[in-house]
């Protein structure tokens, strides 16, 4: 700067100063703007002007917890390729899952905005290359067929306390929000399944502190991934959100790791068959196919993404059941041809039965757990995407919730109808054009969820148990999705029933 405007400048007065500085960032920011709106390589992308140029619409959206919806309007009114914010694009054609996620897809476009929950200490959501490989494949094992047979008691032991201390508020006049107890219920299997130790929700009767941390640190995670699109703002807007329940994050990784130490001294025991009886095992006989600090971030990792998003899929189901009693219905027919008593009920019997299946499969589909984007990082060479060339560094998502609700991927998608999952020749003629591929609410390809089949043993095992022992009457609306907000998961409203015992 020479000497003369230097003087100019440092004669000004400070609000003088910050006048000049904001009159130079709206100048910047209008040009800017015009840019982003007409000669940018993604201007051609269609989706209101606002989103094209500022973030600001997706922040918003997102703090509200309404941007999962947010983007499924902007699907049904600009179509199946939309411009979510200047550098993010959504897609929900058919196609769209199997070219960004799958294979060859998911070696071109990488996770994008992915934090490592202990830097430098990998885990199965952020780890790359072999890294993700080696540890993928040493979970496999511990999601297996085989491992699931082999802790099936841990379910159904957890199911019968579930049901029992549901016996307990039979015929009671006042209404059950029976979502908090499903919560419960997934909260207690994932603790025996990740340390070999319940939560003991179902036990106690309310919420393990721990629990508790954790429902709160989804909404402030929520917030600080909306936060950091403010750039210079971000403090700013960090500071006036729930940054107290950030630390809550540091609290549940502190807690994990201690677990994961305690399950490591424990003793041999034959029915134990958690997580980390199956990586013990493979470590013994090939070193370092995981290490303990692996393990013990994995844990971290395992609680949350096998807990909430279990709870959600069962009361998903079981509101929109309650909702369709003629489904309720072909459903029980189901379960009662196949099972003399609640006692014979077991997972391998249920993966025998479509019907199940297929409400599972539609209520996942109106309902998806994870609803919002799963961020990918287009190559610096840019790309073809669902017929469309997008410049290098884009931001590109599927929204499980704008897929799945969207008439040109689902006839009528807001009508609950599991027969579209059945064979062709049991799918109602008006569905039969629907893109069952546009809803994968577990992802597709070598990064979609290690924990698939066993959200759908454990759902199905729930559900079935439920319905054979009680009959449930849903008492309001309150659950309704559409009015539902999405904070990471989804903000689960009370699920009011009155429940009887049944006589079969
Ligand atoms: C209905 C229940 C569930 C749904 C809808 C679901 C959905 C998903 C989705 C969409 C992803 C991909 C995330 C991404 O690309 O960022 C994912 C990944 C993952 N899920 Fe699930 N999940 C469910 C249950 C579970 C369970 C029960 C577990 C474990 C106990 C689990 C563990 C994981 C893990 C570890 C990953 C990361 C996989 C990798 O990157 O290789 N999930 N899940």
């Amino acid at each position: 700067m020479d000497a003369e405007l230097w003087t100019k400048v440092s004669d000004l007065s400070p609000l003088k100063a910050a006048g000049r500085l904001g009159l130079l960032y709206a100048v910047y920011y209008v040009l800017y703007a015009a840019y982003a709106v007409t000669l940018s390589p993604l201007a051609k992308i269609p989706g209101p002007i606002t989103r094209k140029f500022s973030y600001m619409p997706c922040v918003i959206m997102n703090m509200r917890g309404r941007e999962s919806h947010a983007v499924r309007d902007l699907h049904r009114k600009y179509g199946p390729v939309v411009r979510v914010n200047p550098e993010m694009v959504s897609f929900t054609g058919p196609t769209a899952w199997k070219e960004i996620y799958g294979y060859p897809g998911a070696k071109k476009f990488k996770k994008f905005g992915y934090r490592q929950l202990r830097p430098g200490v990998p885990d199965l959501l952020t780890a790359n290359g072999a890294d993700h490989s080696r540890q993928r494949a040493a979970l496999n094992r511990a999601f297996s067929e085989k491992a699931l047979r082999e802790q099936e008691h841990h379910f159904q032991e957890h199911i019968d306390l579930f049901l029992s201390r549901l016996e307990e508020k039979c015929d009671e006049k006042e209404p059950l929000n029976i979502t908090q107890w499903i919560e419960f219920l997934a909260f207690d299997i994932i603790g025996t399944l990740a340390f070999s130790s319940s939560f003991h929700c179902l036990e106690d009767r309310g919420y393990h502190p721990w629990v508790l941390l954790l429902l709160n640190f989804f909404k402030s995670t929520h917030y600080v991934l909306a936060a950091r699109m403010c750039g210079i703002f971000f403090p700013l807007v960090l500071a006036l959100g729930p940054i107290r329940d950030l630390r809550k994050g540091e609290e549940h990784l502190r807690r994990s790791y201690a677990k994961v130490q305690e399950r490591i001294k424990m003793p041999e025991d034959d029915r134990r068959n958690d997580f980390w009886t199956y990586i013990s095992r493979q470590n013994e006989q090939k070193e370092g196919s995981m290490s303990v600090e692996e393990m013990e971030v994995n844990a971290a990792l395992l609680i949350p993404a096998g807990s909430d998003t279990i709870a959600t899929a069962v009361a998903g189901c079981l509101y929109l059941l309650l909702k369709h009693p003629d489904t309720l219905a072909r459903l029980r027919k189901e379960l009662e041809a196949e099972f003399r008593s609640e006692s014979d009920i077991t997972m391998p019997r249920l993966a025998g039965l479509p019907y199940i299946r297929a409400v599972v499969d539609e209520a996942l589909r109106m309902y998806p757990p994870i609803s919002g984007e799963l961020r990918r990082a287009v190559p610096p060479e840019g790309a073809v995407v669902c017929g469309h060339f997008i410049p290098g560094d884009t931001i590109i998502s599927v929204y499980a919730l704008a897929s799945c609700d969207n008439a040109s991927n689902f006839a009528q998608p807001k009508r609950f109808t599991p027969e579209r999952w059945l064979t062709t020749d049991e799918r109602p003629d008006w569905t039969r054009n629907d893109h069952l591929e546009a809803s994968q609410p577990f992802s597709v390809g070598p990064r979609n969820c290690i924990g698939m089949g066993l959200a759908y043993a454990e759902t199905k095992l729930i559900l079935a148990r439920l319905l054979f022992r009680f009959d449930l009457e849903l008492l309001d609306d309150e659950f309704n999705i559409d009015n539902q907000k999405v904070y990471v998961m989804w903000q689960k409203p009370p699920l009011s029933v009155r429940l009887s015992r049944r006589k079969v």
